[in-house]
């Protein structure tokens, strides 16, 4: 059940939020959205949901246009976080599980299990307003999974939230991957999707500019960072054929090498030199990426 976006556009007035947006998110596993603000993410994600229509272009599901009125096979989590202070969890909950088809006994127990698992048993009776802005982040959470969606939007799922917190939301968002759900997020943050994401779409001013498997994409940029930690002066090997960024750091030098034989080349030239503590060849950081396709630094 491939969610697939074909010249997906929409435009503001004169301006295209998203321009001719083509990509297939696979089914079962996390697809990370990056980009600046302003980019088009959470555009994109209202048109997969329906809360816009498209321009131009076309959206399905499994080949077929997304059904809506079926609601219960899709989560969200949208940016603007979305609950009724006043309401205590459980009725907030309750009454958005109803909503979907829900009973309201199994709304109860999922609900029950989730407080436990993110470490608030005993909130079911707490009002929204009560609650910390990381915990009121977990029970809106909680609202756009409580049902168990096939395809789970989140925007932004991990921004304000402390480390603990973003680490617990991670893993949850790991598990339903791995029970089968298909989760689509957006990020500033390079750093969640390179941990999470098997396939990606870097968007800038509404046009993808990277997109594709993870591994695929580093493996095919080629070039590869090399670190190396030594006692001695490295300068001279920014002349070995095949570096292309040399950079001095307190413990020895970064390099920028064409493809993985310079780094032989390298080893070889610093054998015998002096004593090296460390030789290390690193695959290009997402960043690394996103500059040399934008032209410019994203983080
Ligand atoms: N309803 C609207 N009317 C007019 N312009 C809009 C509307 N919604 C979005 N835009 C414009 O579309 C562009 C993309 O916005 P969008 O919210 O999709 O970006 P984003 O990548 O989600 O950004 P952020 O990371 O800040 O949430 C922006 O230039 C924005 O100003």
């Amino acid at each position: 059940m491939t969610l697939q976006l074909t010249n997906v556009t929409k435009k503001f007035g004169s301006v295209a939020a998203v321009d001719q947006l083509t990509i297939e998110i696979p089914e079962k596993q996390i697809f990370g959205f990056l980009g600046a603000n302003g980019a088009g993410k959470t555009t994109t994600f209202r048109m997969i949901l329906g809360l816009l229509d498209e321009t131009s272009g076309d959206i399905s599901w499994d080949g077929k246009p997304i059904d809506y009125s079926r609601s219960n096979y899709i989560g969200y989590l949208p940016e603007e976080r979305g609950l009724y202070p006043k309401l205590k969890v459980k009725d907030q909950i309750v009454y958005l599980g109803r909503l979907r088809g829900m009973k309201k006994n199994d709304i109860l127990s999922e609900l029950k299990v989730w407080l436990e698992r993110f470490k608030v048993p005993d909130y079911l009776d707490k009002k929204i307003e009560e609650l910390s802005k990381g915990n009121q982040q977990k029970i809106q959470f909680i609202s756009a999974v409580i049902h168990q969606p096939k395809l789970l939007i989140l925007d932004e799922p991990f921004s304000g939230l402390d480390p603990v917190n973003v680490e617990m939301l991670k893993q949850a968002v790991v598990d339903l991957k791995n029970q089968g759900t298909s989760i689509v997020f957006s990020s500033h943050r390079m750093e969640h999707v390179e941990e999470l994401c098997e396939h990606l779409c870097i968007m800038q001013q509404g046009k993808p500019i990277v997109h594709g498997a993870l591994k695929e994409i580093k493996r095919s940029f080629g070039k590869k960072n090399l670190f190396i930690h030594a006692d001695f002066d490295l300068s001279y090997i920014q002349d070995v054929p095949g570096v292309i960024g040399f950079k001095n750091i307190p413990e020895g030098c970064k390099l920028v090498i064409e493809n993985e034989e310079t780094s032989q080349k390298v080893f070889t030239a610093i054998q015998g030199k002096g004593f090296v503590r460390k030789f290390e060849l690193e695959e290009p950081s997402l960043n690394d990426i996103f500059i040399e396709k934008a032209g410019e630094s994203y983080e």
